[in-house]
């Protein structure tokens, strides 16, 4: 578990971040948001010591991060961002075993390892495992990123913005491979984003700074529902609810019991926006939520219209 208390970084008389306390939950996925300049990327690096901070303290599981050597620290603290910085004359495997291999791992336990995560990420690694990275598209790239930063099994990742290079399909595709990962692996995972999108489909907890503070901190529906501030209510912007609905299936909203007579039959997987467009359409105000053959429940215009899905 990490936890910040009373954290400050300034430059001069100017605060990039501002007596920021907040606990991240283990094995859960934590998304730091908010405009350009609040603090966002400076929180991220002052957890792993790539910034000291002028203020305040970091836990590690209770412990101080200012008494453990930061290669140490950072040995157990996952990194990923944008640049992903592969090194061009090493192999797609190579780069991946890159940690592992420093901490002088087994050479075959570790050629395993690297396979499953790049099987894991999406790579077939037949086909990848030799490629060198000028070989790769940005999206594979990223992929490769994800997988070296998961070789060295840490308990903690921290990501900035590792999916702001890609073009919305690889962008879609690559966070629900990285979400279910995530799931699968229980990492505690921060996430620095600037899209509102991506922090209300990925994030347990959003973590909304503005000018170096934190402004809310809360599930996705604690921040549309119920918003703190003004603030928060217009930076998420009106439609807050509908992009939380596109990010997640029907089958999260689902509940026991038959829908009224002849409502549409949707498909589980079926996006919840998509679900509510069918409700409009067909003039129900419910669905029958179906998995291939097998009726999973019904799913009403409140529910979804709530925000309370899982
Ligand atoms: N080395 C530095 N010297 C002086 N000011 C800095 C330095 N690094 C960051 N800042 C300032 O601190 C503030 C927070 O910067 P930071 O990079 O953490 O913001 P951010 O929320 O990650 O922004 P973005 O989304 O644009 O990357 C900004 O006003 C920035 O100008």
């Amino acid at each position: 578990m990490i936890e910040v208390q009373n954290l400050e970084k300034r430059y001069g008389d100017a605060f990039a971040v501002q007596d920021l306390t907040l606990t991240f939950p283990e094995g859960q996925l934590t998304a730091l948001l908010g405009p350009s300049g609040c603090g966002k990327t400076t929180t991220l690096r002052m957890i792993n010591r790539l910034i000291e901070p002028t203020g305040g303290r970091i836990l590690l599981n209770g412990q101080d991060t200012r008494t453990l050597r930061p290669e140490v620290l950072r040995r157990g603290i996952g990194y990923v961002i944008q640049q992903i910085g592969l090194f061009p004359h090493l192999s797609v495997a190579q780069n991946v075993s890159t940690v592992p291999d420093l901490l002088g791992r087994d050479r075959h336990a570790t050629a395993r390892r690297v396979d499953e995560l790049l099987d894991l990420v999406g790579l077939e690694p037949a086909t990848f495992r030799d490629k060198r990275p000028a070989e790769l598209s940005g999206g594979q790239a990223q992929r490769v990123g994800v997988a070296r930063a998961l070789a060295a099994d840490p308990p903690v990742l921290l990501m900035d913005e590792p999916f702001g290079a890609l073009d919305p399909l690889a962008r879609d595709r690559l966070q629900d491979a990285f979400r279910s990962i995530q799931r699968q692996l229980g990492k505690t995972v921060i996430m620095v984003t600037h899209d509102i999108d991506e922090a209300l489909r990925l994030g347990d907890r959003v973590a909304l700074m503005r000018a170096g503070r934190l402004e809310q901190f809360g599930t996705p529906d604690d921040l549309i529902h119920r918003p703190a501030s003004a603030f928060v209510r217009d930076f998420l912007g009106e439609d807050a609810t509908l992009r939380q609905l596109a990010g997640r299936p029907v089958s999260a909203f689902v509940r026991a019991g038959l829908p009224s007579p002849g409502a549409p039959r949707v498909n589980a997987d079926l996006n919840a926006r998509s679900a509510l467009s069918v409700m409009l359409r067909e003039g129900h105000d419910t669905l029958e939520v179906m998995r291939g053959e097998e009726v999973l429940g019904s799913v009403r215009w409140q529910d979804l219209r709530g925000g309370d899905g899982a």
